[in-house]
């Protein structure tokens, strides 16, 4: 009998991440990897493309330059005729297309696609403008290229639906708040539930007995406390905007500043970039897609700003790289020090994850010396360093016994791709 495939399909911000499974006959584990591929940079471009087959040895992996892909859908369509081009793959086995969509607003769990569900998220879309637009453009072309696959949104949000009202809510008339949905969401929720899963079995603790500080840093950035294995609170809001700073987006500012940086804030912006026809004024471009790194720095690598905010040398008002990686350090120290608190001091680990939180060593050493005074043991340099190369999923950084008795410092690749394919396996509804 032929297996049954799942393709998952990650729209973020700056990239597009897919990763095909194949699904397995076992509860654990669920599914098996057939082959990844992500197209990054897509709010840089060039972009750059990544194609790699599981278990095949004849063929070096690399990334190339790819001119052509201008966004999600463009680079998606290169993603389908590079698959149509592997002999031992039939896209006639894929049975299920599970896509991340970044707000789900009320919708509490996954739903499969079909005209209504499809119309919800694109009603959406305004309040997650760098996302629900590129994932409805993919959803599209797997509608028309893959027909005969279940099409199914996982939501970043339903991870949050924990979040207690009062943490939630916005000071503001309550009545116009309720009939316009305006509430904290949080977004990230499938990579902070990977992350509770892989910790837990790091740790081997049920996922109800763990408190967890977790960090996701990458082109979009977010805290989150978790209690007792449930969101007790994010960084993010009712749109991915607020809270920490990212790639192209400023994070959270004093809401009045946008009347003072531009006199024409409310005016609906008719960008040709825009990934579909979304609705957003001048104020939400400028700070989704012309700020962050990007406007700090020139750039949305945040290797290169590492590299150049010459850490081993004292801060200089000239050096921006430097001002924005001491900037992102100082909003992060923000919300573990809220979040410590909320939790009551009962925290079992820092955790980072997304590409900055789980590449960049430099972030880790200041943010853990930082955080010394909270109890949280002292980084060993030795294994906070060697993670490039290494095989696994979740890290301990922490000092020999600290390491094991204080409050743990890990690192833990998150995959949002994997956490999809595995809940859809796992999914009675389905099968
Ligand atoms: N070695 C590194 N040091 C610091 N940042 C890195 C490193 N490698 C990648 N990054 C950063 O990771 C970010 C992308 O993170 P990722 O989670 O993959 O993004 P996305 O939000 O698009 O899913 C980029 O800002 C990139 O510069
Ligand atoms: C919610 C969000 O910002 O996602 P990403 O980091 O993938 O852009
Ligand atoms: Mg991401």
């Amino acid at each position: 009998m032929l297996h049954k495939l799942a393709l998952s399909v990650n729209a973020g911000s700056s990239s597009l991440k897919i990763s095909l499974y194949q699904f397995t006959d076992n509860v654990e584990p669920p599914v098996t990897l057939i082959l990844t591929s992500s197209i990054s940079d897509i709010s840089s471009l060039p972009a750059k493309f990544f194609f790699k087959i599981q278990n095949d040895s004849s063929t070096k992996p690399g990334t190339e330059e790819l001119p052509s892909i201008k966004d999600h859908a463009s680079g998606f369509s290169h993603f389908l005729d590079v698959l149509k081009k592997q002999k031992d793959i039939n896209p006639d086995q894929i049975t299920h297309i599970c896509h991340r969509v970044v707000h789900g607003g009320d919708f509490k769990e996954r739903v499969v696609i079909n005209d209504e569900s499809y119309h919800h998220i694109e009603t959406l879309s305004d309040l997650a403008p760098l996302h629900n637009g590129a994932a409805l453009s993919v959803i599209k072309a797997c509608l028309s290229a893959l027909p005969k696959a279940k099409s199914v949104a996982y939501f970043d949000t339903s991870f949050h639906r924990s979040i207690p009202n009062h943490i939630a809510s916005y000071a503001i008339n309550p009545t116009v708040a309720h009939q316009r949905g305006l509430k904290k969401y949080g977004f990230h929720g499938l990579s902070y539930s990977f992350i509770l899963r892989s910790v837990s079995e790091f740790l081997k603790r049920s996922p109800k007995t763990l408190s967890l500080i977790c960090l996701h840093l990458g082109s979009g950035a977010s805290a989150c406390a978790i209690r007792h294995g449930q969101s007790i609170d994010t960084s993010m809001g009712l749109t991915p905007l607020t809270g920490l700073p990212g790639a192209t987006r400023s994070g959270a500012i004093d809401p009045s500043l946008i009347f003072h940086y531009t006199n024409k804030a409310g005016r609906i912006t008719h960008d040709p970039n825009m990934a579909s026809d979304i609705h957003v004024t001048e104020a939400e471009d400028i700070l989704n897609r012309k700020s962050g790194w990007k406007s700090l720095t020139g750039t949305t690598d945040f290797r290169l700003i590492t590299k150049r905010a010459k850490l081993e040398h004292p801060a200089s008002d000239e050096n921006l790289d430097r001002l924005a990686f001491d900037l992102f350090i100082d909003r992060i120290l923000n919300y573990i020090g809220s979040y410590y608190l909320k939790l009551g001091g009962e925290v079992d680990a820092l955790i980072f994850s997304g590409g900055i939180g789980e590449k960049s060593k430099e972030l880790r050493t200041v943010i853990a010396e930082n955080v010394r005074c909270l109890g949280f043991a002292q980084i060993d340099e030795s294994k906070n360093k060697g993670l490039e190369g290494m095989d696994g999923v979740v890290f301990n950084v922490g000092l020999g016994e600290e390491g094991r008795e204080a409050k743990k410092i890990l690192v833990c690749r998150t995959d949002e791709q994997l956490e999809m394919a595995r809940e859809c396996a796992l999914d009675g509804d389905f099968h």
